[in-house]
């Protein structure tokens, strides 16, 4: 009796065992198809969803606090899985695609299948009325009149006076044994939209302030939310408590003492005093949110710009040299001289150098938009919630687009690039509202330092800022220089 119920264990064990085994085979092979099979019609895009809950998170978050930057989590699956792929992180499905067909369909006309998606923390930072974070409707409204300040004539003037102080940060340079571009362009990024947006340049202590205020909130924007005194988000949050309260105050300063100065503040001020209905014009809510958005959207990003350039040229001694004659063929070459911004217009290597290392270095790698409905894109299927991310890196990477794409070479842009194969400013309706400004100081920037240094990198290493927002050099790029 014994011996039969022993057998029967046994059988039993084996009966669990083989079916076990029978379960795990066909997830396997369910998961290996999902992945790794051409698709018919219609098929969800390959990927690998991960573990239960976490999905892929930990393998994203190794990426942020790696040397390559988080966009090697999706250049790692892009190799994997072809030009669109699925992953799972933090809950969310998300989809990269890098085909510049989707990304005109995607970005082109602001499909109404999709909205712009942002993190919820990062919409507390920057504030509910924000640009950057508003719904379809709500955007078209706060962006029609951020983009009326961005005026031919604010762009010149912008250029003379950001040409004016990049030539006095760059004369500092010559007392410094040691330069870090990054923190030199953070600076001069700082103070130049600073001064656009209202004409902050002489109250030294007040722009001390809200510079490290507006570090604090960039920092939390990356942070795990988390409200307790001491933790980075509670930080960020009371520092936008103070920058707000400083907007404000500004506001009503302007307004109790007539003056008129040229800015950004004045203008959406005095709009607001004309005969417009309440409902055509910016709040106060609306203006400071938008200001601070300006401020983060423009300064980090051009800095990051900056510094990669720099350091492209460093590599690359020929186009380097090509440029500085170029440069020095400019009556602009005296820094008594303020640059007469027409003469931009003609810096033509110049500008296909800013183009390259925009391309090269992708500031914003992906630009995220969440489907309000289940839908299609190309062969796929994509359901209503998840995530397409439209991989701009992925495409200015692409060798069918441009050849040799790892290398650095500016005559690439001899021609146009064909429409939505340059994402560096993203496209359509979200296109970047900065970007004319960016451009300038980047050609600003280059043509000064050109004409007035040569420069030599002094720690080589590519590796990347950890948990930064945007690509960055983690050494920050550190310099020595020597006058032309
Ligand atoms: C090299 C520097 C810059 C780069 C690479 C850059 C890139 C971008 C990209 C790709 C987008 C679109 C994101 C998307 O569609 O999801 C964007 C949006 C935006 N950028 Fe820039 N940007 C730069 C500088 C600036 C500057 C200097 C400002 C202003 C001072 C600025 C203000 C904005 C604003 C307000 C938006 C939101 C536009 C909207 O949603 O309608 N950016 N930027």
């Amino acid at each position: 009796m014994q011996m039969v119920i022993l057998l029967l264990n046994v059988s039993n064990l084996f009966l669990i065992g083989a079916v076990t085994l029978a379960w795990v085979l066909l997830w396997v092979f369910k998961r290996s198809c999902i992945s790794a099979s051409p698709c018919n019609k219609h098929c969800v895009p390959p990927g690998n969803s991960g573990f239960p809950l976490v999905g892929e998170t930990l393998a994203f978050v190794r990426a942020y606090s790696g040397p390559y930057g988080v966009y090697d989590f999706v250049r790692t699956r892009h190799r994997k899985y072809g030009d669109c792929f699925r992953t799972k992180i933090f809950g969310k499905t998300h989809v990269f695609i890098s085909r510049s067909k989707v990304a005109k369909s995607l970005l082109g006309s602001e499909s109404l299948d999709f909205s712009k998606r942002y993190i919820k923390s990062i919409g507390e930072l920057l504030g509910k009325e924000s640009m950057l974070c508003s719904s379809h409707e709500h955007h078209a409204f706060l962006r029609y009149h951020v983009s009326n300040l961005f005026t031919l004539d604010t762009l010149a003037s912008f250029a003379e006076y950001f040409d004016e102080l990049t030539v006095q940060i760059l004369e500092e340079w010559k007392r410094k044994e040691h330069i870090l571009v990054f923190d030199e362009a953070m600076e001069l990024t700082f103070r130049a939209i600073c001064k656009m947006i209202m004409s902050l340049d002489d109250e030294e202590e007040e722009l001390k302030r809200l510079q490290h205020d507006i570090f604090l909130i960039t920092e939390a924007m990356l942070s795990f939310p988390l409200r307790f005194p001491g933790t980075r988000f509670y930080k960020g949050l009371k520092a936008r408590k103070r920058v707000m309260n400083a907007l404000r105050e500004k506001i009503s300063s302007r307004r109790k003492s007539f003056e008129n100065k040229r800015d950004f503040l004045q203008f959406l001020l005095s709009t607001n005093q004309s005969e417009k209905k309440d409902e055509e014009l910016l709040n106060d809510d609306q203006i400071v949110d938008n200001i601070l958005t300006l401020i983060i959207a423009g300064q980090v990003t051009t800095a990051s710009a900056i510094t990669w350039m720099v350091r492209y040229l460093d590599e690359h001694a020929e186009v380097q040299d090509k440029l500085r004659e170029m440069q020095l063929g400019f009556k602009y070459k005296c820094s008594d001289i303020t640059l007469a911004p027409r003469t931009l217009n003609e810096m033509q290597y110049a500008s296909k150098v800013v183009k390259e290392t925009l391309r090269m270095a992708t500031v914003v790698s992906w630009f995220p938009r969440e489907a309000l409905k289940d839908c299609q894109i190309e062969e796929f299927q994509i359901k209503k919630g998840w995530t397409v991310n439209v991989d701009a890196r992925g495409i200015h990477y692409d060798s069918k687009i441009y050849n040799d794409p790892t290398k650095f070479i500016p005559s690439r842009f001899d021609d146009d690039p064909k429409p939505y194969t340059f994402l560096a400013f993203g496209a359509g309706g979200r296109t970047c509202l900065g970007m004319n400004l960016a451009k300038i100081m980047m050609l600003v920037f280059l043509h000064r330092l050109v004409t007035t240094y040569r420069w030599e990198v002094r720690d080589k290493d590519w590796s990347q800022e950890k948990w930064a927002m945007f690509p960055r050099l983690r050494n920050g790029c550190p310099i020595t220089v020597l006058a032309v």
